[in-house]
């Protein structure tokens, strides 16, 4: 157990998989948890200090299922294997160890295998150095390891929350101290805590650093001195966990892209929950934005489409360049079916490179990238055959013509069709391509002709018709007669040629010298042939990786291939338009609709009622407009406000929008907070939650943001809810002046439209229509005078008696505000107050004029008119009743 121990000690925080035979065997504390975490039986072997040791184990072809669950729930893993042959540890002497060393430590940021991996998600693994001098407060770097894709951005510490819920990485790694002041500071929600991994003070060392960055990225074109201090720190300690964890295969990192230098529209956490980007409120994809619009067809362009939609662009004329690509194919749909079509067949050439560089690939991966090469050109064709293309378009055509299309020829000839996935496997050099291969190969796959021409021959030499030269795995060859003429072979002249290894019940077995000679050459031939194709696998790996930058650009272009057309075809399909995205102060959305609910009430068979907003301002009136959105339950504001919201996200990213036309000027921040809901993870009530947030707004929010706040104020006391949302619309429209959509029951602050000049109030259309509200989900000018909240409520199937009494209370409350409730009226609902304290029922079920008339109906002497009757009177009791 020494050896365990020692290899424990020197990984701390992993869980051990130790290598042995066929199993990785956990034991003591790690076999605990594996054995809880996986479901698997934990055992015992041996005692330690008179202790039973705990221990269970995992078959290493099913390691990878066992690992992926353990990762999931948050673990980390080091692998440790034997790493020489036990016969070299036995020329030690009988009792010696096999030697074992870690050779991986997998964790959630760590990932490369395509088992563990979601296809179209990126996996960044982010690391946050803190510094307490300097411009910003915070660098943050992060990387997908399994792409190469390295970033890093100096943050303040308002952004660092919009950063983190942008990146979303799976693992952060950060010291003890930063972990400490975020927490004393709020700014660590428990979800990044979750995924947080406390490392040593010298991985963020930023001189340290320096070297070591030059030293992983060698080449000259990266300077890390060009990086602020702390974005040096972090950067290091990113690569740094990564060399560890891939135990000195080296760090298949690119340069890093400086974030920072690209302006993107800030979202913040709660907006991003509220708009359901990438999962809806309740964790799922279906039925988010990205759902909806995510018409791509390969993997890294899923990817770059969620990035993207992670991080719209706040810089008009990067905007439009954007367009003008999705614009031009979206009206050449001949061209955009093309190129998907042949997109589709493209792999994901950015994760096979990767496991290339970490020697991790196998031929399929080879194979993965001579196929995109070739697509590459195929693609660029079709691009070449337009003429005048948009700058992105022409860009990628470029990169797209460059690709090494010999080595994809070399790869197609020395790759057979059918794969192994790891190289050890043999059989994946096409035939033709090595003729010492193919040598090597023909005498192996010739052993049974070859064999069955010695067996003819020793047939007629010794005239034993039933003689048979037969192999199994202890003894190989063997030749094999009938135990009635073993004993010929053993006498002259035979025992010459024929050697006896062994005697059965009713056979005899022999070896001949010219038998064993040709076991030799079977064998070697097979290891020689092993031999030439691992050698010719490692010559187009090196092929492939001498061309590795080339290789990702060409990745990232077919990507944003990919992606564009994939935004023409939803443009082309939906009927979206191109938005008009310049540096002004307009918000102007005609017939706009609701992606993601659009779809929603298509699939009902109904149709979605497309609906403008107008919220454009002007700096030299004092910036945008504020429209209060006041309507009935369920009459459609909430999707109207989202909408809007949804609509800006799409334009910026690059996108078309649904909707008729579409003028936006570049919106810096977005806000977006819908109803209020607990945290009570972080110990905040929905109050506090909805303060907090709409504190953050008020604080944030400049004059080119956009605001979209959802019944702000009614998580307390009517009177306080109102009051704080008046004041909320005040400073919006006095003091940041920014564009925004206001969503309330309050229906009195629809007065301020009197005094503030950029506040309009519009309300959603209803009609009533006997007794019921039909909701047109129209916006118009005005606003609503009530809510509908009762009609809701029974539609939602509350019971007629609890309808009944809160009709009552309504109609006395309303009076009471408007002055004309009696005042017997009065002191009786004051004395039911609070609303719904309990009042005993007033027992209206015996009297209900639809049970005394159920009740004296007897159905079995009824004759078929009789019941129709009877129905009819009933729908009109209880349309009377309604009425009164
Ligand atoms: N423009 C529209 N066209 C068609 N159907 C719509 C439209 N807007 C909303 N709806 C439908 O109405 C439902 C309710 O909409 P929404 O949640 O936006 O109402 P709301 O006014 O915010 O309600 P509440 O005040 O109760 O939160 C939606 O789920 C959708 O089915």
């Amino acid at each position: 157990m020494a050896q365990y121990f020692e290899i424990k000690a020197a990984n701390p925080g992993y869980l051990l998989f130790y290598r042995m035979g066929d199993f990785y065997e956990l034991f003591f504390e790690d076999a605990e948890i594996a054995s809880a975490a996986l479901g698997i039986v934990l055992t015992k072997r041996g005692k330690h200090l008179g202790q039973d040791i705990g221990m269970c184990g995992v078959p290493i072809h099913a390691a990878n299922d066992y690992l992926n669950k353990l990762i999931r729930q948050g673990h980390r893993v080091a692998i440790c294997e034997q790493v020489e042959d036990p016969k070299e540890a036995k020329k030690r002497g009988a009792k010696s160890v096999v030697k074992r060393d870690v050779v991986r430590l997998i964790t959630s940021g760590t990932l490369t295998e395509d088992d563990h991996l979601d296809a179209r998600a990126s996996n960044f693994l982010a690391a946050l150095a803190m510094v307490r001098h300097g411009d910003t407060d915070f660098a943050l770097a992060w990387a997908d390891v399994s792409t190469g894709e390295t970033f890093t951005a100096d943050l303040t510490a308002e952004q660092l929350q919009d950063e983190l819920a942008r990146i979303d990485p799976a693992e952060l790694l950060l010291t003890e101290p930063t972990r400490t002041h975020l927490l004393e500071h709020r700014l660590l929600p428990p979800a990044w805590a979750a995924i947080a991994h406390l490392a040593p003070a010298e991985s963020f060392d930023s001189e340290a650093a320096t070297s070591s960055l030059r030293a992983a990225l060698p080449g000259g074109a990266f300077d890390p001195t060009a990086l602020s201090r702390a974005a040096r720190a972090a950067l290091g300690a990113v690569f740094g966990y990564v060399r560890e964890s891939q135990k000195g295969v080296g760090v298949a990192l690119r340069a890093p892209v400086a974030d920072g230098a690209i302006r993107h529209m800030a979202i913040d956490q709660a907006t991003r929950a509220s708009l359901e980007l990438h999962q809806t409120q309740r964790g799922q994809t279906r039925g988010s934005l990205r759902q909806v619009i995510d018409l791509t067809v390969t993997a890294s362009g899923s990817r770059l489409l969620s990035a993207r939609l992670a991080a719209p662009l706040a810089d008009a004329p990067a905007i439009n360049q954007r367009l003008d690509a999705v614009g031009h194919l979206a009206n050449d749909t001949l061209l955009t079916s093309r190129l998907r079509a042949d997109l589709k067949a493209v792999p994901d050439l950015a994760r096979a490179l990767t496991r290339l560089a970490l020697d991790r690939g196998g031929p399929r991966d080879l194979a993965a990238i001579g196929k995109a090469v070739g697509a590459a050109a195929a693609l660029a064709r079709h691009l070449e055959q337009r003429e005048e293309v948009p700058d992105v378009l022409a860009r990628i055509a470029r990169i797209l013509s460059a690709a090494p299309l010999p080595l994809a020829s070399e790869l197609a000839l020395a790759l057979d069709d059918e794969l192994p996935l790891l190289a050890r496997d043999g059989g994946f050099v096409r035939k033709g391509y090595d003729r010492a291969l193919d040598d090597e190969r023909a005498l192996a796959s010739e052993t049974r002709a070859v064999v069955a021409a010695l067996q003819a021959r020793l047939i007629e030499e010794t005239d034993v018709r039933s003689l048979k030269i037969r192999h199994n795995g202890v003894l190989g060859y063997f030749v094999e007669v009938p135990a009635g003429h073993g004993t010929k072979l053993l006498e002259e002249p035979h025992r010459q040629t024929f050697i006896h290894r062994m005697t059965m019940a009713n056979a005899m077995r022999f070896t001949t010298t010219e038998l064993a000679d040709l076991e030799g050459r079977i064998a070697r031939a097979h290891e020689a042939a092993l031999e030439i194709e691992l050698k010719t696998f490692a010559s187009l790996r090196y092929d492939v990786l001498s061309r590795t930058d080339a290789l990702r650009e060409l990745a990232d272009a077919l990507a944003e291939l990919d992606v564009t057309s994939a935004l023409a075809h939803l443009a082309a399909t939906r009927g979206y338009t191109r938005p008009d995205i310049d540096d002004s102060l307009a918000f102007r959305i005609e017939g706009g609709r609701h992606p993601v609910v659009e779809d929603m009430v298509m699939a009902q068979g109904q149709s979605f009622v497309a609906n403008d907003a107008d919220l454009s301002g002007d700096d030299a009136v004092g910036g945008g407009r504020l429209w209060l959105v006041t309507g009935p339950n369920m009459g459609g504001k909430s999707t109207f406000l989202r909408q809007n919201a949804l609509i800006a996200i799409l334009a910026q990213m690059g996108s078309f929008v649904p909707a008729t036309s579409a003028h936006i000027g570049v919106v810096d921040r977005l806000f977006s907070r819908v109803g209020a809901s607990d945290d009570i993870a972080h110990g905040r009530s929905t109050f506090m939650v909805e303060m907090v947030e709409t504190s953050a707004i008020l604080n944030r929010a400049t004059r080119r943001s956009l605001v979209v706040l959802d019944e702000i104020g009614r998580g307390t006391a009517t009177f306080d809810g109102l009051s704080i949302a008046w004041a909320a619309v005040e400073a919006l429209h006095d003091t940041t002046g920014c564009r925004a959509l206001f969503a309330t029951h309050f229906h009195e602050l629809t007065s301020l439209a009197k005094t503030l000049t950029r506040v309009s109030n519009v309300t959603m259309k209803v009609r009533e229509w006997e007794g019921e509200v039909v909701f047109l989900h129209e916006v118009g000018p005005g606003a609503a005078d009530r809510s509908y909240g009762i009609q809701v409520a029974r539609l939602a199937g509350l019971p007629e008696p609890v309808l009944a009494r809160a009709r009552q209370v309504l109609t006395v409350l309303e009076q009471r505000s408007a002055g004309t409730a009696s005042s017997s009226q009065k002191a009786s609902v004051l004395d039911d107050l609070p609303l719904f304290a309990h009042q005993p029922a007033s027992r209206p079920v015996e009297k209900d004029p639809v049970h005394i008339a159920l009740d004296a109906a007897r159905p079995d002497e009824m004759t078929p008119k009789q019941a129709i009757d009877l129905l009819y009177e009933l729908k009109k009791i209880r349309d009377d009743a309604r009425r009164s």
